[in-house]
């Protein structure tokens, strides 16, 4: 059964590189990707065979369209008409919903939504999916193996996807910036960047860490922290002082506008 991946940026090469490392033989993949220097490069790391859509649409039983959702568009129509019934495609694209695939490729073609994220390069990643209306179990089972080959997949139904993207899909950009804040802080505050950068890496690494393996709340972890009169109690006052909990919700109630605009290209 051979899948192809069309539009191979970070996200594409992201899925490509955990299949393979998954064992997935790589005669039985393909890639659908525009400029040749890139497709060069995809061939040389991961001797995959770079081919143009229309074949990739031609050849594959399943189809993943990691293409910006303002592309999207444009490359349903260029493949529509090497698609039939009876193939899968699973867009990952932010956004773009299952009917707006649907109504731009032939009858019969089953479509899974997918929300992703890219710790899936190390094979932690977060993927939400949701099934289009001529989906049955065996097309989710195949979306799920794709993405379970690099990490966690949860089935959330379809009107959730927008909100699932403002949280996991661009989650781990809020940590990392997260990460860089206290980093910088550290410096401030007088440590060697290399000193600070090690301490608040293993820090998240242990919190997240206890937070999936004690299943503790993570209010409750975050009180043991605090010993009263003390300094977790002052930094935390001055996150609270900051507005930084509201700043969360703003975020990612524009994230999740954000995604809803995209379906209507802009
Ligand atoms: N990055 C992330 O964390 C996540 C991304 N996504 C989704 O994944 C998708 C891709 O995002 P991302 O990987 O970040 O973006 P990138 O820009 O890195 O990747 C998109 C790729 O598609 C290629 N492409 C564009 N047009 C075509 C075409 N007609 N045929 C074949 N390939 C084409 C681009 O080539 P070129 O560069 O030459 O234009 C590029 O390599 C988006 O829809 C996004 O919403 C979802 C969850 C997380
Ligand atoms: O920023 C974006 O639009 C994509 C979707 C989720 C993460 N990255």
């Amino acid at each position: 059964m051979s899948t192809a991946i069309i539009g191979a940026g970070v996200m594409g090469e992201t899925l490509l590189s955990g299949l393979v490392r998954a064992g997935r033989r790589v005669d039985e993949l393909l890639i659908g990707e525009k400029r040749a220097e890139r497709a060069r490069e995809l061939e040389e790391r991961y001797g995959v065979a770079v081919v143009s859509n229309r074949d990739a649409a031609a050849k594959a039983e399943t189809l993943a369209l990691v293409v910006k959702p303002q592309d999207m568009a444009e490359v349903l129509e260029e493949i529509a008409p090497s698609l039939r019934a009876g193939q899968l495609l699973v867009s990952l694209a932010a956004g773009i919903t299952t009917s707006f695939i649907e109504s731009r490729v032939p009858d019969g073609v089953a479509v899974v939504r997918v929300m992703p994220n890219t710790p899936a390069l190390v094979d932690e990643g977060m993927a939400a999916i949701s099934p289009g209306s001529h989906c049955d179990e065996s097309h989710l089972a195949e979306a799920e193996s794709l993405l379970g080959s690099v990490g966690r997949v949860l089935r959330i139904p379809e009107r959730q996807q927008d909100a699932v993207t403002a949280i996991s899909g661009s989650g781990p950009a809020y940590i990392f910036f997260v990460v860089e804040s206290m980093i910088e802080a550290g410096v401030h505050l007088g440590l060697p960047r290399t000193t600070a950068s090690d301490l608040v890496i293993q820090t998240l690494f242990g919190s997240a860490k206890m937070l999936r393996e004690t299943g503790t709340h993570p209010t409750v972890l975050r009180e043991q922290v605090t010993s009263p009169g003390g300094t977790t109690a002052s930094a935390l006052r001055e996150l609270e002082v900051h507005r930084v909990r509201a700043a969360f919700l703003a975020a990612m109630e524009a994230a999740r506008d954000r995604s809803r605009q995209l379906a209507e290209g802009s």
